[in-house]
C-alpha cells in the first residue's frame, strides 16, 4: 500500500486560497499571461499584478479588503483571482520519503490529469513539465505511454507555488519530474521567468534537466534569465545512447557535452551530467574512462543515479560497490562526481513510478 495523508481520490487545496465552494468550482486560469491579463482587466497597474504574483508564490502577504493601495475592483475581484489561481491544481495525495526531508506530492490538474511533484531535502523541489514524455527512455516510466499533453506555464509554476505554501522556505526548483523540458520550451522558459522574477528564485536554483536539444540551447543563450542545466546522458556511444533514449536529441553527445560546456561557462554554473546506472548496461570502467576523456578540463560534474526498477523493465542497479568504484574512477580522472544515495532514491526525481503506483492501486 502507498502512505497517502488524504485519503486515495481526496484532493486539497494547498492554502493559496481558502478553500470555499467558490475556489473548488473556479475556472482555472489556462496561462501565467492569462492570470495577469485578468488582474489589467480589473485595473491592476503592474505593481499590483506584481505583488500579487509574489503573494501567489508566497513572498509578499496577500492584501486584505481595506488595503487602499489597490484599487478598489482589484480588492473586489481578488477572492474570485486567487480562486481561479488555486484551481489550477490541487494535491490528491501525499507520500512521505524514507528521508524526512523528501515528500512526493501526487497533484490533480483541473482536467484530472495527474502529476508528480516532489519535495526535497535541502530546501528543492522536482516539478513536471509534460504529462507523459515522448522521449520513451527504456528506463523511464514516464516514458511509457508516451506524451499526453504538454503543461502550462501556470501548470508548472504552480507546483512551485505548491511546494511554498507547504514549505515556505523552498528556494530550489529542479525541472526534473516528468516530461522533457526542451519539448515543452515556450512554456517552461516562461515559468523559469515567472518563478525568478516575482518568486526571488536565483537563477542557479532554478535547474532544467534535459536530454539535449538545439533549440534549448538557442534560447537559453538568448535568454535574460539563466538557469542551470543539467543534462542526461547515460551513454557516450552514439548507438547505445539512441537506444536507450530512442526519441531523444538529434545532437551528437559531442555536439551536445560541447553546447553544455559553453553555456555552462556562459552562466557561470557547472553541467551537471545525469547518468542512471544500469548494471551490465552503461557500467564499465572502459565507457566511463571514455567519460572522463570526453569531460577533460570541463566545466561539469557527473551525477550517477542507480536504475529504480520499472515493472516489467530488465534494467537492474549495479553493486553498490561497483558504482563506487566507478565514482573514484571519474574522480581519479580529476571529474566531480557524486552518486545518489539510496535514501534519496525513492523520492528524487519524479519519473512516473508514483503516479502508476496509486494509479494501480486505484484501479485506474
Ligand atoms: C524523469 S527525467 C525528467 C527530465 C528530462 N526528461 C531528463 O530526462 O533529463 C529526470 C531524470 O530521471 C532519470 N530517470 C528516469 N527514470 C529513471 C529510473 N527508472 N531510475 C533512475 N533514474 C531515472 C532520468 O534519466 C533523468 O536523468
Ligand atoms: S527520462 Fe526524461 S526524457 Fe526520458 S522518457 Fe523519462 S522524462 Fe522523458
Amino acid at each position: 500500500m502507498s502512505d497517502p495523508v488524504l485519503e486515495p481520490g481526496r484532493s486539497a487545496r494547498i492554502d493559496i486560497v481558502p478553500e470555499t465552494e467558490t475556489a473548488l468550482e473556479a475556472e482555472p486560469f489556462s496561462s501565467i499571461e492569462e492570470a495577469s491579463i485578468a488582474l489589467e482587466a480589473l485595473g491592476a497597474k503592474p505593481q499590483h499584478v506584481r505583488t500579487l504574483f509574489r503573494a501567489y508564490l508566497g513572498r509578499a502577504a496577500w492584501p486584505d479588503a481595506s488595503d487602499e493601495r489597490f484599487p478598489k475592483r482589484v480588492r473586489e475581484g481578488l477572492a474570485a483571482w486567487r480562486a481561479r489561481m488555486a484551481a489550477v491544481l490541487s494535491v490528491r495525495s501525499r507520500h512521505p520519503g524514507a528521508d524526512p526531508e523528501s515528500e512526493r506530492l501526487l497533484v490533480t490538474l483541473a482536467d484530472r490529469q495527474t502529476v508528480e511533484c516532489v519535495l526535497l531535502p535541502r530546501r528543492g523541489v522536482c516539478v513536471s513539465t509534460q504529462m507523459g514524455c515522448a522521449v520513451g527512455c527504456v528506463f523511464c516510466m514516464t516514458g511509457k505511454g508516451g506524451l499526453v499533453r504538454q503543461l502550462s506555464d501556470l501548470e508548472i509554476a504552480a507546483q512551485a507555488a505548491t511546494a511554498r505554501a507547504l514549505r515556505p522556505l523552498t528556494k530550489k526548483i529542479v525541472f526534473m519530474g516528468m516530461g522533457e523540458p526542451s519539448h515543452n520550451l515556450r512554456n517552461v522558459l516562461s515559468a523559469v521567468r515567472f518563478l525568478a522574477e516575482y518568486g526571488d528564485f536565483g537563477h542557479k536554483d532554478l535547474v532544467i534537466s534535459t536530454v539535449g536539444d538545439e533549440r534549448l540551447f538557442n534560447e537559453l543563450f538568448a535568454s535574460r534569465v539563466r538557469p542551470a542545466l543539467a543534462v542526461s546522458l547515460h551513454a557516450i556511444d552514439e548507438v547505445k545512447r539512441r537506444t536507450l533514449l530512442p526519441r531523444g536529441t538529434r545532437m551528437t553527445v559531442e555536439a551536445l557535452t560541447d553546447a553544455a560546456e559553453r553555456y555552462a561557462r556562459f552562466s557561470g554554473y557547472p553541467v551537471q551530467y545525469e547518468w542512471t546506472l544500469m548494471a551490465g548496461v552503461n557500467d564499465s570502467f572502459e565507457e566511463i574512462d571514455e567519460l572522463a576523456r570526453r569531460l577533460s578540463g570541463q566545466y561539469a560534474m557527473v551525477n550517477f543515479i542507480p536504475v529504480n526498477a520499472v515493472e516489467g523493465s530488465p534494467y537492474r542497479r549495479p553493486e553498490p560497490e561497483h558504482a563506487r568504484a566507478l565514482v573514484a574512477r571519474l574522480r581519479a580522472a580529476g571529474i566531480v562526481a557524486t552518486l545518489r544515495d539510496s535514501a534519496a532514491q525513492d523520492v528524487d526525481g519524479g519519473c512516473g513510478q508514483l503516479r502508476a503506483r496509486v494509479l494501480k492501486e486505484e484501479g485506474k
